[in-house]
């Protein structure tokens, strides 16, 4: 194993709360949401090459080319080839443990990881801003992986405040519907007009506006959350589809998580208020 070889967590992420507060004139929605890491995710593999090649170990599901993990690494080398650096290449491999198209923030986290750790690797020449700059290019919730913080995100996701949020053990559960963040955001019955939040936005009302829909739409996931509000205040992630618990130990989720319908997965993780990929390359 090369000394310079990375394994870095690609943490999953819980919207503790999503509003929707208007849609731009791209299509892209305004929100308000709150957004945690949990200490569990996918785990990504960094060894550097002796030539300049990028390659990627395969995935299930998703063709390299179109991998988000390849595609943050393409851009953070153009970005590095446009200031005149030099890069090594680098293999990377991934142990994919994130349900895709869950919720959590799989793709997005992936992409982040993949920044922060090659950045790393190469020197980190670019700022967390620069990075967060490329990320947003890849998808709305690139950014807060980057910043690494619990946070507070605006816009469509990228005008971030960092907040601590009071940390708890998640009882997550997919119930194994595939839902496109697209097809939900485009939806014509998905509410679009609540009220900002209020100053003192820590006591308003928790809730994501995505959910209703998605229960109409997904019976599955109108199950899963039925089920699990008879233990624990329970809500949806994302546009979908795992709802997450809150339990006040781990004890008491895994107890839960015992009790699992067999067609649905699900997994106990810790909230934290800061990212593990940060922590593992010492950006705190
Ligand atoms: C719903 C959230 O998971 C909340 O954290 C995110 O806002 C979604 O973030 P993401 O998966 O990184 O989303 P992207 O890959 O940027 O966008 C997927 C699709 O969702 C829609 N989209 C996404 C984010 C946003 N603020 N408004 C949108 O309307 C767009 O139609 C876009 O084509
Ligand atoms: N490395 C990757 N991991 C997961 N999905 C990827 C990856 N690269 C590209 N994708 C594509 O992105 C889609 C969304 O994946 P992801 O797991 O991030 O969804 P999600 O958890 O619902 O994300 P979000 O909560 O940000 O909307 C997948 O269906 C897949 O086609």
């Amino acid at each position: 194993m090369n000394s310079c070889a990375l394994s870095v967590i690609a943490p999953a992420k819980l919207n503790l709360f999503l509003h929707i507060t208007g849609r731009r004139d791209d299509g892209y929605h305004e929100l308000e949401t709150l957004f945690t890491f949990l200490d569990h995710g996918d785990e990504l593999h960094f060894q550097p090459r002796q030539d300049s090649r990028l390659e990627l170990a395969p995935m299930n599901g998703v063709a390299n080319e179109d991998n988000l993990i390849f595609r943050a690494g393409e851009l953070l080398r153009q970005a590095y080839q446009q200031r005149g650096l030099e890069v090594c290449g680098v293999n990377i491999d991934i142990d994919k443990r994130l349900p895709m198209g869950g919720g959590v923030g799989g793709g997005s986290s992936d992409a982040a990881t993949t920044l922060l750790a090659l950045n790393s690797l190469w020197g980190n020449k670019l700022s967390l801003d620069e990075l967060a700059e490329l990320g947003i290019q890849l998808g709305a919730d690139v950014p807060v992986f980057i910043g690494g913080s619990s946070a507070l995100a605006r816009g469509v996701g990228e005008q971030l405040q960092a907040v601590d949020v009071p940390q708890h053990w998640y009882l997550v559960v997919h119930p194994q519907v595939h839902i496109s963040t697209a097809a939900v955001f485009g939806h014509p019955d998905l509410p679009r007009d609540s009220a900002p939040l209020p100053q003192q936005w820590q006591h308003a009302e928790h809730r994501n506006d995505c959910e209703a829909l998605v229960k109409k739409l997904y019976s599955e996931v109108e199950k899963t959350l039925q089920w699990l509000l008879k233990y624990a205040p329970s809500r949806m992630t994302g546009t979908g589809a795992c709802c997450f618990a809150a339990f006040d130990s781990e004890r008491a989720a895994l107890d839960v998580l015992e009790k699992l319908p067999t067609e649905w997965q699900g997994f106990v993780a810790k909230s934290l208020n800061q990212s593990p990929a940060h922590t593992a390359l010492g950006l705190n």
